[in-house]
């Protein structure tokens, strides 16, 4: 019996259409200016001395950090500092009025009735908690954030290892076989269910694929939780 819900959101809640035409352009053009004027901002600095760790640039090198983060942006490099400063820069645009995030009508009711029925949901993003928390306050649907009983992200481990599922089990304090995984990433489904986790696969565009080992689906409504 499913207890919890664990969501992706890009191709499962929400279109990748807005992440990438709406969210990536936005964090492109606004980024390099919010660096110049935040580095004095401890998380700025911080997702900044750890993107020239991993990149081996100098910390003291603004430009050229920044320059790494845009290349990262143009390639949807899902690195956690740049995650980190995404959320950041996106907040300027969410309390600006700029956009609202994106959700399927299907997931938005879908949600609220599993909400209703007293299933604990919690989502798995590449994108920060922070940007998630962004995400759902400031949607389409209004804010969601309510729904949610807590967020994970990159911090816990990539999405494609079954390590990082183990983690939110044992967060959730739940059998892996009580809890569901929702993605549009096969990827991320093995290792969800290398990890005991029960997995449905979103297919939002296309002919829909059939799956030995997760459920196929093109929306939420049909999403079986037994
Ligand atoms: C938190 S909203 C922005 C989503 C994002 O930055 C991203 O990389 C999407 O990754 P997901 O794991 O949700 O497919
Ligand atoms: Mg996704």
């Amino acid at each position: 019996m499913i207890k919890a819900i664990v969501t992706d959101i890009e191709g499962t809640t929400s279109s990748i259409h807005f992440v990438h035409e709406v969210l990536f352009p936005y964090a492109a053009k606004h980024l390099p200016t919010f660096i110049r004027e935040n580095r004095s901002i401890p998380a700025v600095d911080d997702a900044l001395q750890e993107v020239a760790r991993i990149s081996k640039l100098a910390t003291d090198d603004t430009e050229a950090l920044i320059t790494q983060l845009l290349q990262w942006i143009a390639s949807d490099q899902k690195v956690t500092p740049l995650k980190a400063l995404q959320g950041l820069v996106w907040e300027q645009g969410y309390r600006n009025g700029d956009y609202k995030a994106h959700i399927y009508p299907d997931a938005l009711a879908t949600l609220h009735k599993w909400h209703q029925q007293g299933l604990a949901l919690y989502v798995y993003s590449s994108g920060s908690v922070y940007a998630q928390k962004l995400f759902f306050g400031f949607n389409e649907g209004g804010d969601l954030t309510t729904l949610f009983q807590g967020y994970f992200d990159t911090v816990t481990g990539p999405k494609r290892e079954a390590n990082s599922y183990q983690k939110i089990q044992q967060a959730l304090d739940l059998p892996a076989e009580e809890i569901l995984f929702l993605s549009d990433i096969v990827e991320e489904l093995d290792a969800a269910a290398e990890a005991g986790m029960h997995t449905a696969w979103l297919q939002r565009e296309g002919d829909m694929l059939q799956h030995p080992r997760h459920q196929c689906l093109d929306t939420f409504t049909d999403i079986a939780l037994d």
